[in-house]
């Protein structure tokens, strides 16, 4: 049966005022809708913040075990849904899933990492200058914090800004990408059964520039955290910025892998086809260029090329599937319109580059180009999609050059044996997050996340980084 889902103010669920719902399709199977999301106004915002506001007070003053409780008993919740989680995020937004009932069981995780938070320090002791004074710091919440989240981690982005917002006072309002909106109120399902206290999450659906937008210019909320596209992203850090709130903003990547001559091959391959090729490349961390020394180019590229034409695409919900569709058709046209562009700007086409099951969703072959000019735009924009440039190079040193030459520094792979090319690896190459001989994409949820240049505002996500941005520090200084 097809649902509606309701927004969720002070602990009920309510339909929007505008008397609006919107459907949520399925990208693998165009005939298919799977439910109905709230189109809600900016009054029904209105109303969201000040439950939140409502609920700030007496949610900070619980301590750090008592609300952690609450973030165990929506885990455990959770535990019993996942089957429910995953098949609902697959269906909204075409992952395979294995890949949906991993991220929920990533999620899982996240809230029990978080309810554990709740017991540890907050602040350290400094020794002041003045012999009969005590001098240390303590943290204290923001207020209301403002969740805005993609479609392409529907389960693990919501909750790994939650979660940690939660955890160390904060009350939510969470506004989900309407692509994944019913996933969403699965999970808040999770938080409504938990009992949390009214008013402490809120979940309302509606358009980017209404409901996204309205949040981050609203003078009730406190702090904003937002993953998603550059061009958002970069308006919400203006707005909050402009009224004195607090903004974190996850936002694109370009991620490159580096393989030198003396990599083991046969990891290198499996983890550039997993980096680019999973989630239907549809990652902020995703492989995206690959620099390959040239001695082992030509062995690289048939192994690559010949497990790329192993991959099975096709329905998310089956067991035999690899990968599945692009999320939307908006995701499938902007993949198309990169591969065009790599085409036409001369780049060769080795494998994919075709629509494919076009009758029943928004597939896209796995897609690979062999290219010579760096400054060519599927070599330097985002794509989002299944899309791999390829580039011989004569030297690490030149593959880290080209690796550091785009606009994005989020996440990086090097596949080498030698230790000073993985230190200076380490060292020069621009990225919030490097990793030697494994994936670009893969993010564990106890380790800071996020990115330099344009792919964040700098701030981290995740692990005890979280901290930083969903608590104030204050010094205290008794005598
Ligand atoms: N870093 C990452 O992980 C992600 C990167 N992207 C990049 O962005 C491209 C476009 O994807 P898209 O989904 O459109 O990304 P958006 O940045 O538009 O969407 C992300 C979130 O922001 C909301 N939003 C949209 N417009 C506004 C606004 N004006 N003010 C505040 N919030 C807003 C969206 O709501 P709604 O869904 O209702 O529009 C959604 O909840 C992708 O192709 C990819 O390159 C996308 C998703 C994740
Ligand atoms: O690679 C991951 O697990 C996380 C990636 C991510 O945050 C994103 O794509 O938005």
């Amino acid at each position: 049966m097809v649902s509606t889902a309701l927004n969720y103010v002070n602990g009920t669920w309510k339909a929007s005022g505008s008397g609006q719902t919107k459907e949520s399709s399925n990208p693998a199977d165009l005939k298919q809708e799977v439910g109905f999301y709230q189109n809600s106004t900016a009054e029904d915002l209105d109303q969201t913040v000040q439950a939140a506001k409502e609920a700030k007070k007496g949610w900070s003053k619980l301590t750090g075990a008592e609300r952690g409780a609450f973030l165990y008993k929506v885990a455990d919740i959770m535990e019993q849904r996942i089957d429910d989680i995953a098949t609902t995020a697959s269906k909204e937004m075409g992952k395979t899933l294995a890949e949906t009932r991993g991220e929920t069981n990533r999620g899982i995780a996240i809230l029990r990492y978080y309810a554990g938070e709740g017991l540890r320090k907050v602040g350290d002791v400094i020794p002041s200058t003045d012999a009969d004074a005590l001098m240390f710091t303590t943290r204290v919440p923001l207020g209301v914090v403002g969740v805005i989240t993609p479609w392409n981690f529907p389960i693990a982005i919501p909750i790994w800004k939650t979660a940690p917002a939660l955890i160390y006072g904060n009350t939510v309002v969470l506004k989900p990408a309407s692509e994944t909106a019913l996933t969403c109120a699965k999970i808040i399902e999770c938080f409504d059964e938990a009992d949390l206290p009214k008013g402490v999450i809120n979940f309302i659906t509606g358009s980017g520039s209404v409901i996204g937008q309205g949040l981050a210019e609203h003078p009730d909320v406190n702090g904003i955290t937002f993953t998603g596209s550059n061009s958002v992203g970069k308006e919400i850090g203006k707005q909050a910025l402009s009224r004195g709130a607090k903004y974190q903003l996850e936002m694109g990547g370009k991620n490159p892998v580096i393989v030198a001559k003396d990599a083991d091959l046969q990891l290198a391959v499996d983890a550039t086809i997993s980096g680019a090729f999973k989630s239907t490349g549809q990652k902020c961390t995703a492989t995206s260029r690959v620099f390959v020394e040239a001695e082992l180019y030509d062995e690289f590229k048939d192994l690559l090329l010949k497990k790329t034409a192993e991959l099975k695409v096709g329905d998310p919900l089956s067991d035999s599937s690899w990968m599945g569709p692009c999320a939307s058709k908006a995701q499938l046209d902007n993949c198309m319109y990169y591969i065009n562009k790599g085409v036409e700007e001369g780049a060769t086409l080795l494998t994919g580059g075709n629509k494919i099951l076009s009758d029943e969703g928004f597939y896209v072959e796995p897609t690979i180009f062999e290219c010579e000019d760096h400054s060519q735009t599927i070599a330097q924009e985002e794509v989002f999609g299944p899309v791999i440039a390829l580039f011989k190079t004569a030297s690490i040193e030149q593959s880290l050059e080209l690796a550091n030459d785009v606009e994005f520094g989020l996440s990086a792979s090097i596949f080498t044996t030698n230790i000073s090319s993985m230190l200076s690896f380490i060292k020069d190459m621009d990225a919030g997050l490097v990793r030697i001989n494994a994936e670009s994409a893969g993010v564990e949820l106890q380790a800071p996340f996020g990115g330099m240049k344009q792919s964040s505002s700098h701030s981290r996500e995740q692990g005890e980084a979280a901290k930083e941005f969903f608590t104030s520090i204050k010094t205290v200084f008794v005598k």
